[in-house]
């Protein structure tokens, strides 16, 4: 359970009242999610029923300076059509507030739910949505570096330490010797774009194969376009453990993306080493959490070695078994 700030309901009640929403009738801590306190907000709805909306608290990795990033970029996506939720403003127009100590917004509730075992169906849709962001993407005028690129993931090995050897022996050798081989073939001349850089599984929102909504862009950032899908790839195409790769998921949500998007010849020879790049990464921050997660914090950590079986089999796929062509 993702909830590291607990906001009694008086103070929730309390909140609401700088927005134009009806008043509070429940706020629900929500289970999912791991770098954020997000609670599911009912409002008496001001015409009839209810309304919903997610109020989040930034916890971790969120700097709050890069919350109007997130903001300016949600609303672009908005316009052009992408299923993002919008921050909304209180009656002063401002979105970012403090609440029990922490930056807080509240936002948009998209409806739909999050698929725990993709088929190829909702793969291809994932796909899809994922060329649709990147075009609606384009033209977004600011950047944001991506401090969880490959001299990120140096620094956060380091911070790993002798920990990596706790979670599995020779756990730390096998990082190193990937960090090596990724500072010699990580693709310097890739298209960049804004990216999603986190669209896992529970970050896609669907009704049966069709997909309602993208949400937490928190990791959203200027970067290699392809990554984007190398980091879909690998969140949506095998065992949750990492035990089996899905080939049938892997060609849907490739070729969904070419439909929308479209892959270049160079970015489909750099998928291999971009998908190891994603696995080390994804491997490297579920470690750093493993190992520096607080025994009573209400979250669920996740296996950061679901993602080394991921970083093996990359190392020794051929790319047309990843790309499905
Ligand atoms: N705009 C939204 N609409 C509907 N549900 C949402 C929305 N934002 C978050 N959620 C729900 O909250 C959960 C956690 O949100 P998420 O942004 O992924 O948290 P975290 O950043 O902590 O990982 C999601 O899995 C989803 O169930
Ligand atoms: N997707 C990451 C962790 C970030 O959690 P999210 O709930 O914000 O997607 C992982 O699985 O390691």
């Amino acid at each position: 359970m993702a909830v590291y700030t607990h906001v009694p309901a008086e103070d929730m009640a309390q909140f609401l009242t700088r927005y134009a929403t009806g008043p509070l009738i429940s706020a629900k801590g929500i289970a999912e999610g791991v770098e954020n306190s997000n609670y599911l907000v009912e409002t008496e709805s001001l015409t009839s029923g209810t309304d919903r909306f997610i109020l989040t608290l930034y916890e971790k990795r969120v700097d709050e300076a890069d919350l109007p990033f997130f903001m300016d970029l949600l609303d672009h996506l908005g316009a052009r059509g992408c299923r993002v939720p919008r921050f909304i403003a209180d009656r002063d127009g401002v979105k970012l507030q403090q609440l029990g100590g922490r930056p807080a917004c509240l936002i948009e509730f998209l409806s739909g739910i999050s698929v725990t075992e993709p088929t190829p169906a909702q793969s291809a849709a994932a796909g899809r949505a994922l060329g649709e962001l990147h075009i609606a993407a384009q033209g977004f005028p600011a950047e944001r570096r991506n401090t969880l690129d490959l001299a990120g993931w140096h620094d956060l090995a380091g911070r790993c330490g002798d920990g990596l050897d706790s979670i599995a022996p020779g756990l730390g050798a096998r990082v190193e010797q990937e960090l090596a081989w990724l500072d010699v073939h990580w693709p310097r001349d890739l298209d960049r774009s804004v990216i999603h850089a986190d669209l896992f599984p529970d970050n896609v929102l669907m009704h049966g194969d069709e997909v309602t909504g993208l949400i937490d862009f928190y990791f959203s950032c200027t970067d290699i376009r392809a990554y984007d899908l190398a980091i879909t790839h690998g969140a949506w195409c095998f065992a949750h453990d990492g035990s089996h790769y899905y080939a049938d998921r892997g060609a849907a949500l490739v070729g969904g993306y070419v439909q929308t998007h479209g892959l270049s010849d160079a970015e489909r020879a750099a998928f291999p080493a971009l998908c190891r790049g994603a696995a080390l990464r994804f491997l490297l921050t579920r470690a750093y959490d493993w190992i520096n997660t607080p025994p009573d914090a209400m979250v669920t950590r996740k296996d950061p070695l679901a993602y080394r079986r991921r970083l093996d089999f990359y190392a020794q796929a051929h790319p047309a078994e990843l790309l499905g062509a």
